[in-house]
């Protein structure tokens, strides 16, 4: 196991809303039990307070970290996300200050495309409403406007990780995948890439969202696009909340131009399970209502939680970043005998020149150099024997470009 800077005991992880228990799990094993925990999410001053000392912490989708807050978080080495979505971290903030930020990207999304397809199905079927009818005592029993699932034109508009699973499955019952993404993408079986969205939604029965909050997503569900939808079609949107004019899509709901919706994420959510859930959506029967739980299954969570806390120890021990969403990605061997210089700076012209000169002027023996970059900034990790590690810290630490500079033992 490797070691840091500093004693594995004064290295503090704060994990917020409900991270699963496998992730304390992990980084116990990883030697660090300097842990606290959360249910929730916690209110921007409260979360300014138990981040102030926090070396390193743990979200799921509705912890907002803001520029503001990391101003706030001054020990804090990197973030993992417990969850796909990293658009509620201010990701151009924490590469400034040197601050990479994990996620999981695969561990949920077979449960996200499982809920999408019992949706879909249950929708085609008319269940929702059925179902609600029941609860109040009526009998609506009849086949009319219930459809299988067979043979359905499902349209699957962003065909990543989720999508294409969900194209598999699909598939497998029968129905017709057709897909739109700004990337071409190998069509996975007999799924085609349509050109425009605008193809997608006029030939599609059931349509399906998988794509990531970015400005280029932003309300693409407008109005005028849930127009396009043949009448009596569906919707899906398990991505994120911005993606859809929640209100259009009532108003599409309330005339009967779509026959269902499923809906798991909201443009503004309630923050814990106390709060009270607000959405025109809520008087309709035919949508389906879902508390952001489309990755919500202890599978994915237990696996969220290893996987994530594995890249947060492994960062820590040995200055690792594969799979970063915002850093440079190094994959590092172990250093045992030799003490690990991470130099985080920014990625100007001349700051490599800086460092070997660092190296020449001291007189430092490196053993071992690694360097990536991205547009924003550069890594660079270098091994040198034990003795040297303080004088050649200091030295890089006064290279002007300098973000952060760190030594593990
Ligand atoms: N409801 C939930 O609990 C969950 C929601 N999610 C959401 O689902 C999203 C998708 O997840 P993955 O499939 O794993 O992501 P991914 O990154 O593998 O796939 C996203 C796809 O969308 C495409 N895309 C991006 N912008 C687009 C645009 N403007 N038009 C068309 N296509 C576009 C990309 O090229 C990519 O192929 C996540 O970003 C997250 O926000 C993820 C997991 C759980
Ligand atoms: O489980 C969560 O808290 C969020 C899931 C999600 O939306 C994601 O993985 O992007």
């Amino acid at each position: 196991m490797g070691s840091t800077s500093l004693q594995k005991r004064k290295i503090k992880f704060l994990l917020l809303e409900g991270v699963h228990p496998s992730a304390v799990e992990a980084l116990n094993a990883a030697g660090y039990n300097n842990i606290e925990q959360h249910p929730k999410a916690l209110p921007p001053e409260e979360l300014k307070t138990a981040i102030a000392d926090a070396h390193f912490v743990g979200i799921r989708s509705r912890t907002q970290l803001t520029d503001e807050i990391f101003e706030h978080a001054r020990k804090l080495v990197a973030v993992g996300c417990f969850c796909i979505g990293t658009n509620q971290v201010d990701l151009p903030a924490a590469t400034r200050r040197g601050i990479p930020v994990f996620n999981a990207p695969f561990s949920n999304t077979r449960s996200v495309a499982e809920l999408v397809i019992a949706e879909a199905i249950l929708l085609l079927r008319g269940i929702p409403a059925k179902n609600a009818a029941a609860h109040r005592g009526a009998w609506l029993k009849s086949a009319a406007n219930s459809y299988e699932i067979r043979g359905k034109r499902l349209g699957i508009v962003g065909y990543g990780n989720i999508g294409m699973q969900l194209g598999v499955i699909a598939e497998g019952l029968g129905m017709r995948v057709q897909f739109y993404d700004v990337v071409n993408k190998l069509p996975l079986g007999n799924a085609r890439q349509l050109g425009t969205l605008d193809a997608l939604l006029a030939s599609s029965d059931v349509v399906s969202l998988h794509v990531p909050e970015t400005p280029s997503t932003a309300n693409m569900l407008s109005a005028a696009r849930l127009d396009q939808m043949p009448a009596g079609s569906i919707l899906i949107n398990a991505s994120r909340g911005t993606v859809v004019d929640i209100d259009a899509l009532a108003e599409r709901l309330a005339s009967g131009h779509l026959a269902g919706a499923a809906i798991d994420v909201f443009p503004v959510e309630p923050r814990s399970n106390d709060d009270e859930f607000v959405s025109p959506l809520r008087a309709f029967d035919q949508a389906i209502l879902t508390p952001h739980i489309g990755g919500s299954t202890m599978e994915a969570q237990e696996n969220i939680g290893m996987e994530v806390a594995e890249k947060l120890s492994r960062y820590s021990d040995n200055g690792t970043t594969t799979s970063s969403v915002n850093f440079p990605e190094v994959a590092l061997p172990e250093h045992a005998g030799s003490h690990r210089l991470l130099h985080i700076h920014r990625n100007v012209p001349g700051v490599m020149g800086a460092i070997n000169q660092v190296f020449s002027d001291t007189g430092v023996n490196v053993s071992a150099q690694f360097l990536q970059t991205n547009d924003a900034i550069g890594y660079v990790v270098i091994d040198v024997d034990a003795e040297y590690s303080d004088v050649a810290l200091r030295a890089l630490a006064d290279i002007d470009a300098t973000i952060r500079s760190r030594v593990l033992f």
